[in-house]
């Protein structure tokens, strides 16, 4: 008999993971406590943006080997039981708040009566998954029957389909071999694809997840530490990124200087990393971290002050064109999205922005109702003063920019991203702005 499997928390992981297992063909159940989110899910419909997710909900929809539901006794007589849920940063702290996960293995606890692994995914602190042990010993009926093992997750939003199904390593938190073997056993089409596994304790396990964070965010905010100095020595980031790239030891991947990273993760990990390292007295470790974190911020402060210097000083009532409000392009997540962060600075300071996004709208409208929002780019961009580049969507690398150069008050255009063709755009009249860039 194949696989049972239950997924805990379906959002942007959880859904993609639990559509995943059934492309497997297990048989799956989706679990949330956000009913509208299961609705959607239960009706074959993907509750957000990502390449891919629905044409495999249709696929597996109406098998019956898919389900979703917000009854956690749906998942009693699951084999394995993934652990999706959210950990995002407390409110009152850099901290990640653990409620969720905590509730999640609370509400499954009850419902385990059978031998069982309950695998956690979700990113978080080490010392966690041990502490979540304890609390499912305690209160699961299986008692010890039930097993926690920890198995990090390290898909890309826009990419997520494809890294679920092949992963480019495994890594296993486990306290015994049985779990191994379980683990083993669920991903055994990857493994045999060649996917390295590396087998680990607990808090290894859950302290490789945060640590590859740290590292992206550590070269994102390199980079863009070496745009300032670019900036003011008149450099050019991007062909310094290129050069030194080129050395194997580097590598070009994750060296595109910009407006730096946001996003559920990266932000909100690299925080509750630091927290997590003072409470185990050990915050001299990671102290570098609370600068990346500076650096990264202070390039969405930079393009506010280019746009303020561009408009004399003051953007009181100067038209903005904001192309993005997704983090990065292929999603339509704008969780500490640094487009959309610019876009509420600009309007807080009396700028007349219209923000366009192809994916990321009618989320950017959830958490900033007030900014105005455009239809199109072209309907973004008809009388601006000033045009941002924020999120490298491939429409907005394609517009024309002889077209455009019609439509706007200016032809000023700034890209956040320096991705677009600046010799293009400088051809067509535009005065053009990269960060770190002459
Ligand atoms: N998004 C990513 O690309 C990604 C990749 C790797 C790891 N992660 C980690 O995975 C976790 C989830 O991230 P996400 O982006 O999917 O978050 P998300 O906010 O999109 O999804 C979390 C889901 O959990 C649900 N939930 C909350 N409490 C619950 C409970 N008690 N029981 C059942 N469901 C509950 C929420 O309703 C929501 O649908 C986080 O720890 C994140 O750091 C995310
Ligand atoms: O050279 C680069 C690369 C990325 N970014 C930005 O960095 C952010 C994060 O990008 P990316 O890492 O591709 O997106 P996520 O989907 O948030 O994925 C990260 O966070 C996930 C959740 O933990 C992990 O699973 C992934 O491995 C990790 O890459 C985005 O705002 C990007 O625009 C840059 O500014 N420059």
């Amino acid at each position: 008999m194949s696989l049972r499997i239950s997924v805990i928390g379906t959002g942007y992981l959880g859904a993609v993971h639990a559509v995943g297992m059934a492309e497997l063909g297990y048989t799956v159940v989706g679990i949330d406590v956000d009913a509208d989110k299961v609705a959607a899910l239960a009706r074959g419909e993907a509750p957000f943006y990502e390449p891919g997710l629905d044409e495999l909900l249709a696929k597996h929809s109406g098998t019956g080997r898919l389900s979703f539901t917000t009854d956690f006794a749906a998942a009693a007589d699951a084999d394995v039981h993934f652990i999706c849920v959210g950990t995002p940063q407390r409110r009152d702290s850099m901290a990640a708040d653990l409620r969720y996960v905590e509730g999640a293995v609370d509400s499954l606890a009850p419902h385990l009566t059978t031998q069982c692994l309950v695998v956690g995914k979700s990113t978080v602190p080490v010392g966690t998954a041990a502490a979540l042990a304890d609390r499912l010993a305690k209160t699961a009926p299986v008692g010890a029957g039930a097993e926690l093992a920890w198995n990090p997750e390290f898909l890309r939003e826009g990419y997520a389909v494809e890294d679920t199904l092949h992963p480019d390593r495994l890594v296993f938190g486990v306290t015994s071999a049985e779990a191994e073997r379980r683990l083993r056993e669920v991903y055994a089409r990857a493994i045999d694809d060649g996917t390295p596994v590396i087998v680990t304790d607990l808090p290894t396990a859950e302290l490789v997840k945060v640590s590859a964070n740290a590292f992206l965010a550590t070269k994102i905010s390199f980079i863009n530490a070496m745009a300032e100095i670019s900036e003011v020595a008149g450099a050019d980031v991007t062909k310094l990124a290129d050069a030194i790239g080129h050395d194997a030891r580097i590598g070009r991947r994750f060296l595109n200087a910009g407006i730096g990273f946001g996003g559920g993760c990266l932000p909100k990990d690299i925080r509750a990393f630091m927290a997590r390292a003072g409470e185990l007295g050990a915050s001299h470790s990671l102290a570098f971290l609370a600068e990346i974190d500076a650096i990264n911020l202070r390039r969405r402060q930079r393009v506010v002050d280019i746009v303020r210097e561009l408009a004399g000083g003051s953007v009181a009532n100067r038209r903005v064109a904001v192309l993005g409000a997704a983090f990065k392009p292929h999603s339509d997540d704008v969780r500490d999205s640094p487009a959309l962060n610019i876009a509420g600075q600009l309007h807080l300071q009396g700028a007349r922005v219209s923000v366009y996004d192809p994916k990321a709208t009618e989320n950017a409208r959830k958490i900033f109702p007030t900014l105005p929002y455009a239809e199109s780019a072209l309907d973004a961009c008809r009388g601006a003063h000033v045009v941002l580049h924020l999120t490298e969507w491939q429409e907005f690398r394609d517009l024309d920019p002889v077209e455009l150069a019609r439509m706007v008050e200016n032809p000023v255009v700034v890209d956040g991203r320096n991705c677009l063709d600046a010799d293009a755009w400088r051809a067509a009249g535009w005065t053009y702005r990269g960060l770190g860039r002459p």
